[in-house]
């Protein structure tokens, strides 16, 4: 069912959870060892909306706070939908370098559509919006994740037995100020760049990225549209320098992909969630394989 702001009930994302951890829970009855990530941009849609609704009443609160928030939400959801597995959800900052050229370009799109009306109201606040087909929507910076700086607690808790959400929706996004202080940042870190550091941060040997799709596709919406089955790291960069992966959809997923393998990884898998079992141990899906 969709509420009228477009977004899913908490039932059917509850349920959409239970089904994907279904396949995690494989997983981990296979014997691996899994740490778990997740986007939250439908999560934080909702508490910006509420932002707005209410900000004559309440402070609306900033979008790091919104990230934190959606963690928890969604780590609690996780870990009900493993019970009885031992699961912990960590709340997860993700540092950033000020300097990232993506604060001067924001790019992602957050929130719901507005009217241009409604979209000045919030420029004259200090907010970027672009119009977009739909109508005009809010744009923040999506800097690289620079380090996931609490991966020591997630590997602690996977060396414990428990299998651990983390960096949910990217992390929260942190920079460090020059006196060495933490603070959140406006941004939405892209949450595939962010798996694939933490993959990295935890010595993880193999990055699982489950989307709606079995295969990222070569030649998407022509006649010569093909799946991508077994690539190598160079043969992937063929493609990707040839423009197959759009930028806000496939694009990232083939970038932590290649990234991964590249930097040391064994494999990388993009796959449906209903494959991440099967991706682990053969060749199913789009995978990328480090050369031997
Ligand atoms: N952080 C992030 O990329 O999440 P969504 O894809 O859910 O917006």
């Amino acid at each position: 069912m969709t509420a009228p702001d477009g977004s899913a009930a908490p039932a059917d994302q509850k349920r959409a959870i239970e089904r994907a951890m279904t396949h995690v829970a494989d997983l981990i009855g296979h014997g691996h060892r899994v740490a778990i990530t997740h986007g939250n941009g439908p999560q934080v849609g909702n508490i910006l909306l509420k932002n707005q609704l209410t900000a004559h009443v309440v402070p609306p609160v900033p979008l790091d706070w919104c990230g934190a928030q959606t963690q928890g939400t969604l780590g609690a959801l996780i870990m009900n939908a493993l019970d009885p597995i031992p699961a912990a959800t960590v709340v997860t900052r993700t540092l950033v370098d000020p300097g990232d050229p993506a604060f001067h370009d924001p790019v992602k799109p957050i929130g719901q559509y507005f009217s241009v009306v409604e979209a000045r109201r919030f420029q004259a606040l200090g907010q970027t919006w672009r119009e977009f087909e739909r109508g005009w929507r809010r744009v923040v910076a999506s800097p690289r994740p620079v380090q996931i700086l609490d991966a020591a607690p997630a590997v602690a808790l996977m060396e414990a037995g428990y299998t651990v959400v983390a960096a949910g929706g990217g992390g929260v996004p942190v920079v460090r100020d020059a006196d060495g202080r933490l603070h959140g940042v406006e941004a939405v870190i892209d949450k595939d760049h962010a798996a694939c550091a933490l993959a990295q941060a935890v010595g993880a040997d193999i990055l699982v990225i489950a989307t709606d799709v079995p295969h990222a596709i070569a030649g998407y919406g022509t006649p010569e549209a093909r799946p991508i089955g077994s690539v190598t790291p160079k043969e992937m960069r063929v493609l990707q320098a040839e423009g197959h992966f759009a930028s806000g959809s496939m694009g990232p997923k083939v970038e932590a992909a290649l990234r991964f393998v590249e930097e040391g990884g064994a494999k990388a898998v993009i796959t449906s969630l209903d494959n991440i079992a099967a991706a682990i141990s053969g060749n199913i899906g789009t995978t990328v394989n480090r050369e031997s």
